[in-house]
């Protein structure tokens, strides 16, 4: 993570962030800026109404000539009352509408990342996260620093052209006591930017910590291991460490803005007593102290929340910048420049000396896989952990593409197909499903969203998957929610809210929404019925074999009696195929398959027999 940028990178960052806001509320950010220009001329008009009054009231005007300017006095008053409220109305409005711009736009760019590598990415993840936290009131936040910037310059540029006008040593002075400590202010400022960055990673282990010990997913091994005092004071030791280094950079700033006070306030009662020895001897004009006096003080505050604006857009526009890093990504996986169509399969799938491996940095886990799937058949894959079984069912559902060789779909390249149009015609369930915090229809229905509201289908997909049963005995069947989320109030008032399932039946329901996908080309299942009891797993398997029969699928699992009829075994090892056959052949062969089988068959026969 970088703490700087170059110039043009952030004036880009600038106006693109005025652009989105301007995009968001086309009223009312013309509306914020003139309110934030007004706020910048205010304190000028109330110090020259103020001057021109004591000027008049020492040389005896008529107070009938003097009333217009106390009537602007007190109208400038009303208005640096008024404009902060105003302002902050505004703002808040401002950062709902860009809220729901950035958001829209922040995750249409996440739906262009079609591959799993960059979302794998740890450094990808920071910025994302980075960018999430950000992207609601971010450009917001720039605009405001650099509006407040603006406004500072205006009042401190005023204030001295003032001045200039009126004496030019008093602009001397106010700039001796103002420009020392901004340049102070602007480093100081920039050593805490820094000194915040350098504890990211540290408030990041302390935030993993804090995680791991508010998780339910967690709860169950810290408590039966007692991890919960261990990672406690793991995390305390992150938050010390962070601690200690921001400890080290306030007492820097203590030390710093002591000093640059005691200068700014000894320059400004040295310039005091100068220009009351100038009034006094008649050089200027009791309005004229006033105004040094309100230059004095206005120029400090505007100059120190230049300061303050100036570092805090420095921190924004960092921020912002993993923004738009993340908006501007281009799609993570190569597109063809002419999409070719892609038919219904009608011949086969071909793995075509295959090599894969995860980073340039890490070991192969394909070394040259080369294996057929012939339309209308059933593969299965078979190997120990790590063989690279998934990762073959996530090549062919392009998640990544091959490090060398191809995969061929009726002859053509995945990567020649549009990536949707290849996705659209295969259906899965993975090993690591998805448990959505949503009732049981919708957990089946997400299969095929066109279908998500047709309930005849959605039953249909739950029998064939066992899961029937599960979803009716459910307090709503299939409209129980089946989450510990409440998603709304009249949800957080139902006792049937939140519903849990066991892991198998979770798993019933991740086969339901595969099987609503089922009249696609090519069916996946990875390890689908390892969570089931041996009745459902044999009901799955039945079920799976009917409904195979005559489509293109793919199989794995760990249990080999369930693979047993694919009309092609292949057991990977060391990344290549090491053997392939129909259960009889492989078993003849007396190989890796034949071991395996045994070995698994001898635990049943084992207890049947003894
Ligand atoms: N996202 C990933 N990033 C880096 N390495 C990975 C990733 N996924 C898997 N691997 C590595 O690739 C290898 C093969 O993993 P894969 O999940 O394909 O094996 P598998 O045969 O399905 O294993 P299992 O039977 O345990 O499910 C493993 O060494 C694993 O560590």
């Amino acid at each position: 993570m970088t703490t700087s940028l170059g110039a043009r990178r952030v004036l880009a960052l600038l106006v693109s962030a005025f652009g989105l806001t301007y995009r968001a509320a086309r009223a009312g950010t013309p509306a914020y800026v003139v309110l934030g220009l007004l706020g910048g001329v205010v304190p000028l008009a109330a110090a020259w109404c103020t001057k021109i009054l004591l000027d008049g009231l020492a040389a005896g005007t008529a107070w009938a000539a003097l009333v217009p300017w106390a009537v602007v006095l007190a109208a400038t008053g009303l208005v640096s009352g008024l404009l902060p409220v105003a302002s902050q109305y505004l703002r808040q409005r401002l950062d709902r509408s860009v809220a729901v711009l950035t958001m829209d736009r922040l995750y249409r760019a996440m739906d262009r990342l079609t591959g799993l590598a960059r979302m794998e990415d740890p450094r990808f993840r920071d910025k994302l996260q980075l960018a999430q936290q950000t992207g609601r009131n971010g450009p917001g936040r720039l605009v405001d620093d650099g509006l407040g910037a603006v406004q500072a310059a205006i009042t401190t540029g005023g204030f001295l052209a003032t001045l200039l006008v009126l004496n030019t040593g008093m602009a001397v002075i106010v700039l001796l006591a103002a420009v020392p400590a901004l340049i102070a202010h602007l480093r100081l400022s920039r050593a805490r930017a820094e000194v915040m960055w350098s504890i990211t990673p540290a408030e990041r282990r302390e935030a993993f910590y804090a995680e791991l010990l508010s998780s339910l997913d967690a709860a169950k091994e810290l408590r039966l291991l007692g991890l919960g005092d261990l990672f406690r004071r793991r995390m305390l030791v992150e938050l010390t460490a962070a601690h200690a280094v921001v400890e080290g950079q306030d007492r820097r700033d203590a030390r710093a803005q002591g000093l640059l006070a005691g200068l700014t306030a000894l320059v400004s009662a040295a310039g005091l007593v100068w220009s009351v020895w100038l009034a006094a001897a008649g050089s200027l004009s009791i309005g004229d102290v006033a105004m040094f006096v309100a230059a004095v003080a206005g120029v400090q505050s505007a100059s120190q929340s230049l300061v303050h604006n100036l570092a805090s857009a420095h921190h924004s526009v960092l921020l912002f910048h993993h923004y738009r890093e993340i908006e501007e990504q281009p799609t993570d996986l190569p597109v063809a420049v002419a999409p070719a169509e892609i038919p219904a399969l009608r011949s086969g799938i071909e793995l075509r000396d295959v090599w894969f491996r995860y980073a340039d940095d890490q070991p192969w886990v394909l070394r040259g896989v080369n294996l057929t799937i012939p339309h209308g058949t059933s593969l299965a894959l078979v190997g120990l952990n790590g063989a690279g079984k998934s990762t073959i069912v996530k090549l062919l559902c392009r998640f990544y593409d091959p490090c060398r060789g191809a995969i061929l779909w009726d002859g053509a390249d995945l990567r020649s197909l549009p990536v949707e149009d290849l996705r659209a015609r295969i259906g899965a369930v993975f090993q690591d499903y998805m448990r959505y915090d949503l009732s049981a229809a919708e957990n089946i229905g997400l299969g095929d969203v066109s279908s998500m509201d047709d309930r005849e289908r959605v039953v249909a997909a739950a029998h064939r998957a066992g899961a029937h049963d599960v979803v009716t005995a459910l307090p709503r069947g299939y409209d129980t929610l089946l989450s510990r989320l409440y998603f709304d109030e009249a949800d957080r008032e139902d006792p049937e809210t939140g519903v849990l399932l066991s892991g198998g039946q979770w798993q019933r329901l991740a086969l339901a929404r595969a099987f609503l996908r089922d009249r696609r080309d090519l069916m996946i299942l990875d390890e689908p019925s390892s969570g089931l009891d041996a009745q459902a797993e044999h009901e799955v398997h039945s079920s799976l074999r009917r409904h195979r029969e005559g489509a293109t699928s793919v199989l794995i699992s760990h249990r080999l009696g369930t693979v047993r009829d694919a009309d092609v075994i292949a057991v990977l090892a060391g990344g290549q195929v090491a053997e392939r056959g129909t259960h009889e052949e492989l078993m003849a062969g007396g190989g890796e398959y034949a071991r395996l089988f045994r070995l698994q068959a001898s635990g049943y026969d084992e207890v049947v027999t003894g």
